[in-house]
C-alpha cells in the first residue's frame, strides 16, 4: 500500500500554523482616496475640534435665552461659512441665522424659524422711518438650545480612529473630517495565481481538445484574492513537468509577490509534483489536512534570496471546491493578518438547518450554504416559525461541482460522524460573504414596533 508521507493534521492546528508564519506586512503611506478598505497602522487624532465654532443646528434667529417670546429688532444675518466678528447680540436683539453657521457671541440660544413670524410693522413695510428689521419670537427656549457647542462632535486631542481599525466609507468621512489628507496603512499584500495541470487549458478555449477543462481556478482565485485585498497577478498555468512548475515558482519569487497559491499537483499521483518541489525550495509545514473537501492542502515557506522574508506558498488541491474552501480557511485569514487586522479569523455564526445533512464518518465536513434570516421555516421541526438563522443548502457538495459555491454565503461545519443531522439541528458556520449581500430577502421579519408611525 502506498503510504502518504505527510501527517494528517486538524483544521485548527493548520491555521494557527498558517498564522504564526504569516507576518504583518509595514505600513505606507496612502492618499485619503486610496484608503478604503484599508488597515491603520497608526492611531489617528483630531487637530481641532468639530464644531470649531459654537454652531447653529437650525434656520432661524439667535437670540439671548432669557429675553423670551417678543417682538425684536434684527441687527445681523449670521450665515454659514462666515465671521461673527462684527456682529455680537445684547438682551433685547436677535439675529437672523443659518444651519452651520456661527452662533455671534452673546446669543445662547436658536429659535428655528417655524417658530417665528414677521414683525406686522415690519411686514407692513417698516416702522415710521426706521428701516430696521423685526422678528417676532414665538417660543421660549432653554439656553444652549438648536446649537452644537465647541467640539461637542469630536474634541480636540480625542482619538477617531484606533491603529488596527479597518477603514470603511464613515471612517473616511472622518479622516476626511480631521483633515487627514493621507495615512499610514498596511500594505497591502501581493499574491500571485498558478494553475497546474496538462489537461487544465485557457477559459477562453472554443472546442475543448480531448482530456482537457477550461481552467476555472485562476480566475477564482484572483478574484477570490481582489476580494480579500490583496494585489494579485496570474502566473498562468504549468504544465506537468517539473522544470516547468519551477520555472513558474522562480517567476513568483521574481515577482516579489508576499504569496504564491497554487492549484492542483498536491495529490498521491506521479504528476503531483509540487510538494517535492516545496520540499527541494523551502520547508513544507503540512500537506494534508483532516477535511472535507481540501485533504492534500500544503502550505509552505521558503527564503527569499536578499530578504528577510519568506514566501507563503499556498498548494491548493485542483478540485474546484476544494481550492475555494481552502481559499477562505486558510488564505484569506493569512491575506487579512499581513493587513492588518488583528482577529483575522473567519466569523462563526450558529445557524439552523432547513433539511436533513448527511454526515462523514472520515473528515469533519465544509458544507456549502446560504443562509437567510427570517421565519424557521416548517421542515425546521419545533423552531418552526421563530425568528433566526437559517442555513439552505447548495445541493450535491462533490468537490468538483462548483455550482455547490454558487451564491454560498458559509461553509456549515459539519462533524465527522455516522449518519444525519436532522432538519432543525444548530450548527456552527464561517461567514465567506458579507451578510448584507445575502442573496435572498429576509423573510417575514418585522421592523420595531411603531418604527413606520
Ligand atoms: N490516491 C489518492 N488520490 C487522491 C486523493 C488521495 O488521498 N489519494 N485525494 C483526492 C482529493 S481529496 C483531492 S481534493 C484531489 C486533489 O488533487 P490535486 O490537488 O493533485 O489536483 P489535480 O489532480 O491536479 O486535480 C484534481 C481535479 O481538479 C481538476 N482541476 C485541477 N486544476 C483545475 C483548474 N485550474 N480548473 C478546473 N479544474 C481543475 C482536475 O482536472 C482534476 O479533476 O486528489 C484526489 N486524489
Ligand atoms: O479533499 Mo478533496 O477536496 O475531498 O476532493
Amino acid at each position: 500500500m502506498a503510504a502518504a508521507r505527510y501527517k494528517m493534521i486538524s483544521i485548527p492546528e493548520a491555521q494557527a500554523t498558517v498564522l504564526q508564519h504569516t507576518p504583518v506586512l509595514e505600513s505606507e503611506t496612502v492618499p485619503l482616496s486610496a484608503a478604503l478598505g484599508r488597515v491603520l497602522a497608526e492611531t489617528v487624532t483630531a487637530r481641532d475640534n468639530l464644531p470649531p465654532f459654537p454652531a447653529s443646528i437650525m434656520d432661524g434667529y439667535a437670540v439671548v435665552s432669557s429675553d423670551g417670546p417678543g417682538e425684536y429688532p434684527v441687527v445681523g444675518d449670521a450665515h454659514a461659512g462666515c465671521s461673527t466678528e462684527n456682529l455680537s447680540l445684547s438682551p433685547g436683539h436677535v439675529a437672523y441665522i443659518t444651519t452651520g453657521a456661527p452662533v455671534p457671541p452673546g446669543a445662547d440660544a436658536v429659535v428655528k424659524v417655524e417658530d417665528t413670524q414677521p414683525a406686522a410693522a415690519a411686514a407692513a413695510g417698516g416702522d415710521a422711518g426706521s428701516q430696521q428689521r423685526r422678528v417676532v419670537i414665538c417660543k421660549a427656549v432653554p439656553a444652549g438650545k438648536d446649537i452644537r457647542q465647541v467640539g461637542s462632535d469630536i474634541e480636540a486631542g480625542a482619538v477617531v480612529l484606533q491603529a488596527g481599525e479597518r477603514v470603511g466609507v464613515a471612517e473616511v468621512g472622518i479622516l476626511a473630517t480631521v483633515g487627514a489628507a493621507s495615512l499610514p496603512v498596511h500594505r497591502r499584500p501581493r499574491l500571485a495565481v498558478l494553475s497546474t495541470g496538462d489537461e487544465v487549458v485557457a477559459p477562453e478555449t472554443e472546442n475543448l481538445g480531448p482530456g482537457q477543462i477550461r481552467d476555472c481556478n485562476r480566475a477564482m482565485l484572483l478574484a477570490a484574492a481582489a476580494g480579500a485585498g490583496a494585489d494579485a497577478i496570474d502566473l498562468g498555468i504549468a504544465r506537468d513537468v517539473e522544470g516547468h512548475l519551477e520555472g513558474c515558482l522562480d517567476k513568483a519569487i521574481a515577482a516579489g509577490v508576499d504569496v504564491l497559491v497554487t492549484s492542483g499537483a498536491v495529490s498521491m499521483g506521479d504528476r503531483d509534483l509540487l510538494k517535492p518541489l516545496l520540499e527541494r525550495k523551502g520547508s513544507v509545514h503540512f500537506g494534508r489536512v483532516l477535511m472535507k473537501p481540501g485533504k492534500p492542502l500544503t502550505f509552505a515557506t521558503l527564503s527569499l534570496p536578499g530578504s528577510s522574508r519568506q514566501l507563503l506558498v499556498f498548494g491548493l488541491p485542483g478540485n474546484p471546491v476544494s481550492s475555494f474552501v481552502c481559499f477562505n480557511l486558510v488564505v484569506v485569514p493569512a491575506l487579512r493578518k499581513m493587513s492588518g487586522w488583528a482577529q483575522p479569523q473567519l466569523r462563526r455564526m450558529q445557524v439552523v438547518l432547513t433539511s436533513p445533512l448527511k454526515l462523514d464518518p472520515e473528515r469533519p465536513e465544509y458544507h456549502r450554504v446560504v443562509l437567510g434570516y427570517g421565519r424557521l421555516p416548517p421542515a425546521c421541526g419545533a423552531a418552526a416559525g421563530q425568528l433566526g438563522w437559517f442555513a439552505t443548502s447548495t445541493g450535491n457538495q462533490i468537490s468538483s461541482r462548483l455550482l455547490s459555491a454558487r451564491s454560498a454565503n458559509a461553509l456549515l461545519e459539519l462533524p465527522r460522524a455516522e449518519g444525519v443531522l436532522e432538519a432543525g439541528s444548530t450548527v456552527s458556520a464561517l461567514l465567506i460573504d458579507d451578510l448584507g449581500f445575502m442573496p435572498q430577502a429576509e423573510t417575514d421579519v418585522p421592523a420595531t414596533e411603531g418604527f413606520f408611525a
